[in-house]
């Protein structure tokens, strides 16, 4: 496939046609033809859309795996197929499905549960309960033993998360926003929880169930496996929330609905979290039809009835999700995750997190908790963050990102505190803004209401690096190296970073304002910082205007001669509402020795930002971008 589906998630939340390249959910050709399949499920039908207009090609590509490395199907629209082909697709699904069948799994574990602590292990390497039969096969694995009953009641913690953003994007709740979540459901009275994509909310509803004798029920749907080990199949369904696929066919969908329309459909709620980078609308189509499963249980007189949702995503979606969903609104609660660095708490992480609570069930019914930074707005008639004020030209407490937003009285409604009114524009927007370029909303997210430069997904690169310093110089005698220029009416970058109109340079680097405003396409950095193992580190974060995201640089080391350097480029995530650190995605090449500069050529696609990481003696290092 020709990558078309990697960039998706980049593309969500701007809707149809404002970017310059964007690849969108679309109808198919012919509604009666079924799509093919993947070992996800049904496939669904995309379509390229560049600068406003559809390519007329349409494809098939996986409703689940926006990375071609996960799940590489990929067919035309209008593509004939041999039956030859046809069945090797069928036989290469069939081969795709997980190794043991949901009741061999239910079998596993109760023989599982029967055996003494001392018997029951646990293989980290496959992330399998073992049976004593199984011993051998995993005596060269991570194992762990006297696997007790509570941690068999929270396998979450028992199994590491797939934190691969493509697909399972698996970012489990923090205790705090767990328990508060929980508690919240307790106390507006749900006794049935359907889980989407929530697994440690379903372990905490189970658990809490358990200690109170309760008697609330949770059934778990998520694509992750591993998980049908722990639970039974009144529990856990193999399901995929893309396409509404349950892997383990009809029985499944039975246990769904039948958990659905359980007491007329009265006391049940929906609660989702689904990976950030899926695209809004299949999700909306796949709980669409979880709603309509639950409203054929129930009676007539209660027909004009909603079923009660939770969808929890990040809060720059708003639009996109009420679009779909208009009785949906936005709670300020901050929900927070344990294995994200970014995503935490305004007080505890490194920073707010912007992923929020979207729900049909009214404001007023919902309390937020005071402790954490919540309070009631009486006018309202809902628990806001502290720095949200009502505004009372717009009678509403306006902000959306929990800190302060002030009233504009030409666009006549609250915009966030670093804005300003440009008359040219005609709106507000940031200082520097360039009233020349795109208005179509933020490069990263799409939403409407911010640029890039203020996205809350830029994270990482903009916040000043207090450890590391660098100071630059020009270099105008030495040999230019071609740059690729960039008019600065789409350099997205703010100018409090003084950056050069032609190049892409780097925030926070102080300088020569004259040297700025020249083009200049070589840069000298120095600065150093220590790591932890006391070795020297030098690093340096570039961020990439958007319209040359597809970047070749050349990054030169200066070495003393007979130091061998080891370099390292890092791509913090794609363009997206996940634009988060990328972990794994470090490209480490080593430069030879002893001779004074050392070059490589390093690509950067797509990404908004990269960092540069070098471990050495070295004296300098430069960095140019190649045509
Ligand atoms: C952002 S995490 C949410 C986890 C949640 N915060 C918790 O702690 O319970 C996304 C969840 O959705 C699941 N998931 C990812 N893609 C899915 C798909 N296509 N269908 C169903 N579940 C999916 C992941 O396995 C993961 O459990
Ligand atoms: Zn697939
Ligand atoms: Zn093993
Ligand atoms: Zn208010
Ligand atoms: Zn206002
Ligand atoms: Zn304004
Ligand atoms: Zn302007």
């Amino acid at each position: 496939m020709a990558a078309p589906v990697g960039g998706l998630e980049a593309e969500e939340g701007g809707g149809a046609g404002r970017r310059a390249s964007a690849v969108e959910v679309s109808a198919p050709s012919d509604p009666a033809a079924p799509a093919p399949r993947c070992p996800h499920g049904p496939t669904l039908l995309f379509v390229k859309v560049s600068q406003g207009k559809e390519e007329p090609r349409k494809f098939y590509a996986c409703s689940a795996c926006r990375d071609r490395k996960d799940c590489n199907f990929f067919q035309w629209e209008d593509e004939k197929l041999s039956e030859a082909r046809l069945a090797a697709r069928e036989a290469y699904n069939q081969r795709h499905q997980p190794p043991l069948s949901r009741a061999q799994c239910i079998e596993r574990y109760l023989s599982f549960v029967q055996l003494p602590l001392t018997q029951r292990k646990f293989c980290q390497s496959c992330q399998q309960l073992l049976l004593p039969a199984d011993w051998r096969e995993h005596s060269e694995h991570q194992l762990l033993s006297d696997i007790s009953i509570t941690q068999l009641r929270k396998p979450s913690q028992l199994l590491y998360p797939l934190e691969n953003k493509k697909t399972h994007a698996q970012f489990l709740f923090a205790d705090r926003s767990c328990r508060f979540l929980a508690g919240l459901l307790a106390t507006l009275g749900f006794r049935r929880v359907l889980c989407v994509g929530t697994p440690r909310l379903h372990e905490q509803i189970r658990l809490t169930a358990a200690g109170d004798r309760s008697n609330t029920k949770s059934l778990l749907l998520d694509i992750d496996f591993r998980y049908s080990q722990f639970y039974l199949e009144d529990s856990f369904c193999h399901y995929n929330m893309f396409n509404h696929h349950f892997f383990d066919g009809k029985a499944a969908l039975e246990v769904c609905r039948a958990f659905l329309q359980e007491e007329e459909g009265e006391g049940v709620i929906m609660v989702t979290d689904p990976p950030f980078g899926g695209l809004v609308e299949p999700l909306a189509i796949t709980f669409k039809k979880l709603i309509a499963m639950w409203k054929e249980g129930q009676s007539q007189e209660d027909s004009h009835k909603e079923l009660p949702i939770f969808w929890i995503f990040p809060y720059f979606f708003e639009s996109r999700i009420c679009q779909f969903f208009p009785s949906f609104h936005m709670l300020d609660y901050q929900v927070d995750y344990d294995n994200h660095t970014l995503y935490k708490h305004g007080k505890t992480g490194r920073k707010q997190s912007p992923v929020r609570i979207f729900t049909n069930i009214p404001p007023d019914r919902i309390t937020l908790p005071i402790e954490e930074g919540y309070r009631f707005c009486s006018l309202c008639q809902r628990y806001v963050s502290l720095e949200n004020q009502h505004c009372v030209h717009c009678n509403s407490c306006t902000s959306k990102d929990g800190r302060k937003w002030s009233h504009c009285f030409l666009c006549r409604k609250c915009v966030k505190p670093s804005w300003i009114h440009c008359s040219t524009c005609n709106r507000c927007a940031l200082p520097d803004h360039s009233c020349a370029g795109p208005k179509d909303g933020c490069f990263i997210c799409g939403a409407l209401d911010h640029k890039r430069s203020n996205c809350p997904n830029i994270g990482i690169a903009k916040r000043p690096n207090k450890s590391v310093e660098f100071s630059f110089s020009l270099e105008k005698k030495k040999k230019k190296i071609a740059g690729v220029k960039v008019p600065s009416s789409v350099c997205g970058l703010r100018s409090d970073s003084r950056h050069c109109h032609h190049c892409v340079l780097l925030p926070g680097l102080r300088g020569d304002t004259e040297a700025s405003k020249a083009c200049f396409r070589e840069l000298r950095l120095a600065g150093e910082t220590q790591d932890s193992q006391n070795q020297r580190r030098k690093r340096v974060t570039f961020h990439l205007p958007w319209l040359i995201r597809n970047a070749n640089f050349r990054m030169k080391v200066q070495t003393s001669p007979k130091v061998m350097i080891l370099a390292r480029v890092r791509l913090h995530g794609k363009t997206g509402a996940d634009a988060w650190w990328q972990e794994g995605t470090g490209k480490a090449f080593r430069m030879g020795w002893s001779k004074p500069f050392h070059s490589r050529k390093v690509c950067i696609p797509k990404q908004q930002r990269a960092e540069f990481m070098w471990d050495s003696n070295s004296t300098a290092c430069s960095f140019s971008q190649l045509k």
